[in-house]
């Protein structure tokens, strides 16, 4: 089945403050958004790869390419002015009608190779893959006259890209009006009645958000050892 992957990275990042939108951020020595396209290569180097970036900033990506000597092929597609926005033209850049997409954020460089390859074969089956991560904190609910409850944290999942689905059907459920609780694409295919399936995510693969993440961000890329893995 033919294999595309629309890494969103047209927001402006306003969190993390500074001159430079994040995905062009040098960790470990080059752009945050050059980590991201890597990693999708590395899992399968035929993903076709589209890359989502503000409008306007074609000029800047491609002297950073150039730069930085980064020739692994993708397309470029100009974003929106929400994240819904940036993924239909996303989609809508696929060169193939039938077959699966990858939607993900591309400032999340630390997906694995093995979360990416577990979504597509999911998501052949299922028409959907979600990657999740269990809580480690206990949580508590705020209400609206400011008590807090506890929560049963077994029944929550925290919710990362890749997201992925089969073409049609996403392509299909981003045919609407952009919607409050569409914080992610899992939102969106749900809106059509349909239920997502959730896979496995890996918790290193965090969004980077705001400047503390960046300092996680090298320290990630400084390890020789993953986690789990006995020293050589
Ligand atoms: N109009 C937008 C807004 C967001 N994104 C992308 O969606 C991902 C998740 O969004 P977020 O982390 O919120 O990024 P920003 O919108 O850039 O950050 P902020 O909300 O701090 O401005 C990012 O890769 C971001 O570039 C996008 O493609 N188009
Ligand atoms: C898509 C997402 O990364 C899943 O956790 C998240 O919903 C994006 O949220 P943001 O408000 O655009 O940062």
């Amino acid at each position: 089945m033919k294999k595309a992957a629309v890494l969103v990275a047209g927001g402006k990042g306003n969190r993390m403050g500074g001159p430079v939108s994040k995905q062009y951020l040098p960790i470990g020595g080059k752009p945050v958004l050059m980590h991201t396209l890597e990693k999708f290569h590395q899992a399968d180097s035929g993903i076709f790869l589209i890359l989502v970036l503000p409008e306007g900033d074609s000029p800047l990506w491609k002297r950073l390419c150039e730069v930085y000597h980064f020739t692994l092929p993708h397309q470029v597609v100009a974003g929106g002015q929400s994240r819904f926005q940036s993924v239909k033209n996303g989609l809508n850049a696929i060169p193939f009608e039938e077959g699966l997409v990858a939607i993900h954020d591309g400032v999340r460089p630390f997906v694995r190779k093995e979360v990416i390859l577990a979504g597509y074969a999911s998501a052949e089956k299922s028409g959907s893959a979600i990657a999740v991560v269990d809580l480690k904190d206990s949580i508590r609910k705020v209400t609206a006259n400011g008590e807090s409850v506890f929560q049963e944290r077994q029944y929550f999942r925290l919710v990362q890209t890749p997201q992925t689905f089969q073409i049609g059907k996403i392509k299909k459920a981003f045919q609407v009006e952009e919607l409050p609780q569409f914080t992610d694409d899992a939102t969106v295919y749900e809106n059509q009645g349909w239920q997502v399936s959730l896979i496995p995510g890996n918790s290193e693969n965090i969004k980077i958000t705001t400047p503390e993440d960046l300092d996680y961000a090298e320290f990630i890329l400084s390890r020789k050892n993953k986690p789990g893995e006995f020293p050589k």
